[in-house]
């Protein structure tokens, strides 16, 4: 069975595996971030024997991730990784399941018993609320989880995302959602209050792998404290 999405997953988002022993106090799963690995990612998953379940993200330039490279090459390290031990939810950019790019990788990912998180980023600013519900409502179509991270200059923005959160959720959606930047940082803390089902957080505040984001601790314990 996938990692299942039911109630929130707090992940170690890291480029280097060897951070999870460092996670497993705080976090539920790590999402290892391929295109952000400084040795083969692939070889890293095979040698993985660490207790968290990973989530495996090979994000796209296009994304504002780090593989340069060709696509249809970065989605196959993507399925293969669904293939191995201890992958036990992959992360698809919206934009490739859209174009059918992604059809190889979901069917690694169903063939595994692998989760799916379907995901949109916008790196310039927050879409109106309407454009949020639909992008979400969208990603959910592809995966078990629709995720969404955009980036807030002010408190409206951040007020807009929550709010796209608590529509997809009280709909019965399983969403995931945070706004990037500084204005952002608090709907990581208090995203999950409105459903959202994962949250992302460095083991070290340097090795941040998005703007705003709090450090693994950090975000633990607000979260808990909000519980
Ligand atoms: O897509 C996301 C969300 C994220 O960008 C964030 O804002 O926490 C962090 C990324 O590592 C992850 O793949």
């Amino acid at each position: 069975m996938g990692l299942q999405f039911d109630s929130f997953v707090l992940t170690a988002a890291t480029a280097d595996l060897a951070d999870e022993p460092a996670a497993r106090d705080h976090a539920d799963a790590v999402e290892f971030r391929m295109d952000l690995a400084e040795t083969d990612p692939l070889e890293a998953l095979r040698e993985y024997d660490g207790e968290l379940p990973i989530l495996a993200t090979n994000r796209a330039a296009w994304e504002g991730g780090e593989w340069e490279g060709d696509d249809d090459e970065r989605l196959a390290e993507l399925a293969a990784a669904a293939r191995l031990e201890g992958v036990e939810a992959i992360d698809i950019e919206l934009e490739s399941c859209r174009s059918g790019a992604a059809e190889t990788v979901l069917e690694a990912a169903a063939d595994n018993d692998v989760s799916v998180v379907a995901s949109a980023h916008d790196f310039e600013g927050t879409p109106s609320e309407s454009e949020m519900v639909e992008t979400l409502t969208a990603a959910c179509e592809y995966a078990d989880v629709g995720k969404l991270a955009v980036t807030a200059h002010e408190q409206g923005d951040a007020l807009a995302v929550l709010s796209a959160t608590h529509q997809l959720t009280t709909a019965g959606e399983t969403v995931a959602t945070m706004a990037m930047g500084e204005a952002g940082s608090h709907t990581r803390a208090v995203a999950p209050l409105y459903g959202s089902r994962i949250g992302y957080a460095p083991v070290d505040p340097a090795d941040a792998t998005a703007p705003g984001q709090y450090d693994l601790e950090t975000l633990s314990t607000l979260i808990e404290a909000l519980e």
